[in-house]
């Protein structure tokens, strides 16, 4: 007789009756049914593997031994490539994101950099015959690289890093050294223990000149034993400049020097869609464990609530659940941009590299300090057991609060962007994914708190930021301070027009997709909901914004906050059929508060219970120390 399939009465009855057809969200997110089938066969392949599964939790090991298992793991999938299902490139790419990979080796993937940064380096920077030479070898991972960028002195501020190559034209050699201790390089993935190449940012001396900052490949490990290369230290070593500007002992120029920084563009895109995955998983948890808790007294004399039916707990999670759908539409949009403007410049066109240069640092930095403050938002929503390691919120937030950091921390991005944006409005020409900053801004300033309306409101603070940043340029400029330090001193404003321009971008892709998108009635209605919160919850946190760059009132605040309740209400009964169209299985999620099937108390019991400090009653340690400590009768 087949065993009755547990399912939280609770999150039974939330599932009955839905309006609009899952799969059909589900196959929006992942490009297609098509590529739905792809993920979930690959899922099965990779999930039914009884040696990926971790024999005990990962946090009771040691250091060491969380990395020698997740090598393990690590090696295993890169064996299980070849008979993949989905192909060796979709299979990569899943098992190096936050979703199917996570599930695999949830303290990190140790393979993770050589994929994500060492080949596309290669590709993007590699001449044909150092691709020719290292690519196969590194598809063949016949050598494990990363991408040796950041020193112990110097991350954001590439032009100061320390580290020198040195052409020798007597021998056509570089000479990479590392001059001083800040000049360390530190914080690249898998440079410790794992790789024995590395893509070494360096700077090129050549004739007694600096030229900035190069690629160089280097090898930093024997082939066979593993041992670092003899000097590895002061970095005494044979390494090549990746795309050589050395033709015949003279340096040339590149086409545009900010080319070598194109692998942390690449880099940035994808962390748009990883901290979106890992933000999709911290609202399937919260949204599924706040339909099974039921906690204190709505309505005096009645059972117990679910949390969902705070008003409260609606206002926590139905905006991080929207935002996970803005910020999915807004990074296929850059994605499509990534590949436009790089199948553009391998034709020796740049004119998109600054808008690529600028969104990717606006999508990156909004989507991971976006993500960082809702998914602790998710963790808060759970209460205690939220803050409970087996919640999986500690990990999920260590991850996405890592990305607000590393290709880039948010507020030089900010900056970046801003520059951008100050100079596409000064200047009134480029900037083509910036077009509403050319011309003035037309039609009536007076406010419609329909969708377009709103729209057009983020637009004119988007503008309007601009200039208010551009006036106090302007005005530090007449008052006699030098353009660093009216630029200094306008951070403030320069950052809060950056981010202004962010929200617009995500705020549009959110509207027009589902203008451009086939979808049914029910999806396009809900997803109108949701899109229709988000950007009225946005205007809200952000009000100070729109009311300096606006004829916005009093009035139409109120009424747009009565409208942002309604829409809580409204989207509240399809919470949870909204996180099952992610279509999360219980692995990926990893967290006995989010299961499909609601069983939250047992598998908090059963995680409780694989604890080595419940294996005995009594603990070693009371006899050493507490006990003794008993009879002292301090
Ligand atoms: C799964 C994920 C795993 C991730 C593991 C993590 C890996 C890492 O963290 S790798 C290390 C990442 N590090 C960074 O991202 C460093 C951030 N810093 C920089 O990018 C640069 O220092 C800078 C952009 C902040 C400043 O560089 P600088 O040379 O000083 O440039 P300027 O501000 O003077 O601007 C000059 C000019 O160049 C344009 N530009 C700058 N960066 C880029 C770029 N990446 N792509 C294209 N264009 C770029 C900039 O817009 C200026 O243009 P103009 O205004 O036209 O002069
Ligand atoms: C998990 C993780 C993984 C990483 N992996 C890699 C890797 O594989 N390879 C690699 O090369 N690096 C890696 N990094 C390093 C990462 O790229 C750097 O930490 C990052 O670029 C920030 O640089 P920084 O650490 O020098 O911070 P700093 O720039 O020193 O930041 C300190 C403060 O200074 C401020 N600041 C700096 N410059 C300015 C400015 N111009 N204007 C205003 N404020 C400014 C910053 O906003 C910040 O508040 C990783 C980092 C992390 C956290």
């Amino acid at each position: 007789m087949s065993k009755e399939i547990y399912e939280n009465p609770d999150l039974k009855k939330e599932r009955q009756n839905c309006p609009f057809n899952k799969e059909e969200i589900t196959h929006l997110l992942d490009g297609g049914k098509e590529k739905t089938i792809e993920r979930k066969q690959l899922e099965n392949y990779i999930l039914s593997d009884e040696q990926l599964k971790d024999a005990v939790p990962m946090e009771y090991l040691s250091h060491a031994d969380k990395y020698a298992e997740e090598l393990r793991k690590a090696c295993l999938l890169m064996h299980k490539l070849a008979d993949s299902p989905a192909g060796q490139v979709p299979t990569l790419r899943a098992l190096m994101g936050a979703g199917l990979g996570s599930a695999v080796l949830k303290e990190g993937n140790p393979l993770a950099l050589h994929y994500v940064m060492f080949i596309p380096a290669l590709m993007g920077q590699g001449t044909i015959d150092q691709q020719a030479k290292w690519l196969e070898k590194a598809y063949n991972l016949n050598m494990i690289g990363t991408y040796a960028q950041t020193e112990l002195g110097h991350g954001t501020f590439l032009r100061g890093l320390e580290t020198r190559a040195t052409y020798d034209p007597k021998t056509q050699e570089f000479i990479l050294e590392s001059p001083s201790l800040t000049a360390y390089k530190w914080w690249p993935g898998s440079l410790g223990k794992t790789a024995n190449y590395a893509v070494v940012m360096a700077q090129l001396y050549t004739k007694g000149k600096c030229e900035g900052t190069h690629p160089f490949m280097v090898q930093l490990r024997d082939e066979e034993t593993h041992e670092p290369l003899p000097g590895i230290v002061n970095m005494w070593l044979n390494p090549v400049c990746i795309s050589s500007y050395i033709h015949y002992g003279t340096y040339v120029k590149p086409t545009n020097s900010k080319l070598s920084y194109a692998t942390m563009v690449f880099v940035r895109v994808v962390v748009c869609q990883d901290v979106t995955t890992n933000l999709r998983k911290a609202v399937t948890i919260a949204t599924r464990y706040s339909c099974v808790r039921r906690q204190s007294e709505l309505k005096p004399g009645d059972r117990e609530p679910q949390v969902m039916d705070y008003q409260a707990q609606q206002n926590k999670l139905l905006p991080p659940l929207a935002a996970t759908f803005a910020f999915q539409l807004a990074a296929d949009h850059l994605w499509n941009l990534y590949h436009t403007a790089n199948n553009n410049i391998e034709q020796g066109d740049l004119e998109l590299l600054p808008d690529l240069h600028g969104l990717s640092c606006a999508l990156k930095a909004l989507c991971s300090s976006e993500a960082a403050n809702f998914v602790e938002v998710c963790r808060q929503s759970c209460g205690g057991h939220g803050y409970m390691s087996c919640s999986n919120f500690p990990r999920i937030y260590g991850q996405v609060t890592a990305a607000e950091t590393y290709e880039g921390e948010n507020t030089v991005l900010w900056l970046q962007v801003a520059r951008y944006l100050v100079k596409t409005r000064k200047e009134q020409s480029g900037g083509l994914s910036v077009k509403y900053l050319i011309g003035e801004e037309k039609g009536p300033k007076t406010v419609d708190t329909t969708l377009e309306g709103i729209v057009k409101l983020y637009r004119r603070a988007a503008v309007g930021l601009v200039d208010v940043a551009i006036a106090e340029l302007d005005k530090s400029g007449r008052k006699g301070e030098a353009p660093h330090d009216a630029w200094n001193h306008a951070a403030v404003y320069l950052i809060k027009a950056a981010q202004a321009h962010a929200r617009l971008f995500v705020v549009e892709s959110f509207v027009d997709s589902l203008k451009e998108g086939k979808l049914s009635a029910p999806v396009r209605t809900v997803l109108s909901q949701l899109c229709e919160l988000f950007i009225i919850y946005w205007l809200l946190e952000r009000s100070g914004d729109f009311f300096l760059c606006s004829n916005l009132t009093k009035q139409d605040l109120l009424l747009l906050n009565s409208k942002y309740v309604e829409l809580l209400a409204a989207i509240r009964p399809q919470a949870v059929n909204l996180v099952d169209s992610f279509d999360l299985r219980d692995e990926v999620l990893n967290s006995p508060l989010g299961c499909w099937d609601g069983n939250v108390y047992q598998r908090l019991f059963d995680e409780a219970a694989k604890s080595p400090l419940n294996q005995s009653n009594v603990h070693e340690s009371f006899h050493k120390y507490l006990k003794p400590l008993l009879k002292s009768n301090l």
